[in-house]
């Protein structure tokens, strides 16, 4: 049901196969699928919705799902861009699943981190042209997701009480982002606005991102999906191998890095998080998450 309403003509896979298209979890996805993944008959634009309630956290499972999505739609020849979106009113990502984090299992940590390095390399190097719709908060991890795509946009923040918000704010965590979230944040709003946000730990309301270069664009609420979208078929209609080659031109020595260094990363990632310090810091941060709620 939920998928029936992003677009106007969604292909079930009978429909898609005869159209070319093999993609096979989307319009009969249950709503229990961390991400549903549809494409548009019409545009040929496919969209990936985070599905995982409350609030999209990053888990393992999630990430692999995100990659595993990601990786379908990449293995569609005719597909040539995608919207990154979620299905939770108010919430684009929340970031890390930060349960991931506390009193972890060494095994899962491993993976956990390897599959969230895995989701940078999947949509940061992606073939597709990727559109963020970001109608809700995109704090720390979910900033990374739609840093990950080539446009951003975002629900204005006119007239609302609580506007949604979007930035790095690790450090207000007491961690720290790793080096290649941080450069992707550099190379997206520059080195001063990049160096405010990653020290001061801010979170941006849309007026703000907009002003600093982290979004592209704001739209009422009820039209971020539908204007990703829109934009998405621009994008798909850019020759897709000048387009590619362009994008990498951007983006390849970052990912050559982070592939050169990926075990370092983890390892420095494990021994960061099951430090004592570290936990107490998490263990804080959950307590605190939970307490404002009650
Ligand atoms: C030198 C170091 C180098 C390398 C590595 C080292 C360090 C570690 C990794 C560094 C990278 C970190 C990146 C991250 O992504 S960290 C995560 C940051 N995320 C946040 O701070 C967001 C937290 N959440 C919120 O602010 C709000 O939930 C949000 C604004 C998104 C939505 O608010 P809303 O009012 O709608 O919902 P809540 O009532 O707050 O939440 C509902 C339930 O969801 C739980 N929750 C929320 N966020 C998370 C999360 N990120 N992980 C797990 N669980 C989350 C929340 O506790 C509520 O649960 P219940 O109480 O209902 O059980």
């Amino acid at each position: 049901m939920l998928v029936a309403t992003l677009s106007k003509r969604l292909l079930r896979v009978g429909q898609a196969k005869r159209c070319g298209l093999s993609l096979r979890s989307f319009s009969d996805a249950k709503d229990k699928d961390l991400v549903l993944t549809s494409i548009d008959g019409d545009t040929g634009v496919a969209t990936i919705t985070m599905n995982q309630a409350p609030v999209n956290s990053l888990s393992l499972e999630m990430c692999q799902a995100i990659t595993t999505a990601i990786k379908e739609v990449e293995s569609q020849p005719e597909i040539q861009s995608l919207v990154l979106a979620s299905s939770l009113p108010g919430v684009f990502c929340a970031g890390l699943d930060i349960t991931e984090l506390h009193k972890p299992d060494e095994k899962r940590l491993t993976d956990f981190w390897h599959s969230f390095q895995q989701i940078y390399f999947d949509l940061y190097g992606s073939r597709l042209a990727t559109i963020a719709a970001i109608a809700g908060h995109a704090p720390a991890a979910g900033c990374m997701l739609a840093l990950s795509c080539d446009y951003r946009i975002m629900v204005s923040g006119a007239g609302s009480k609580k506007p949604s918000t979007i930035g790095l704010n690790e450090t207000k965590l007491g961690i720290v982002a790793p080096s290649w979230l941080g450069y992707q944040y550099i190379d997206t709003i520059g080195q001063r606005q990049a160096e405010l946000g990653l020290s001061l730990g801010l979170l941006h309301q849309p007026e703000q991102a907009l002003a600093i270069g982290l979004v592209d664009e704001l739209v009422p609420r009820e039209e971020v999906l539908s204007r990703a979208q829109a934009e998405a078929v621009k994008w798909g209609k850019i020759p897709a191998k000048a387009r590619l080659a362009s994008k990498m031109l951007a983006r390849k020595a970052r990912l050559d890095h982070l592939a050169a260094t990926r075990k370092e990363d983890n390892d420095f990632f494990r021994s960061f998080v099951t430090n004592e310090t570290a936990q107490k810091i998490i263990d804080g941060y959950l307590q605190s998450l939970s307490k404002k709620k009650s």
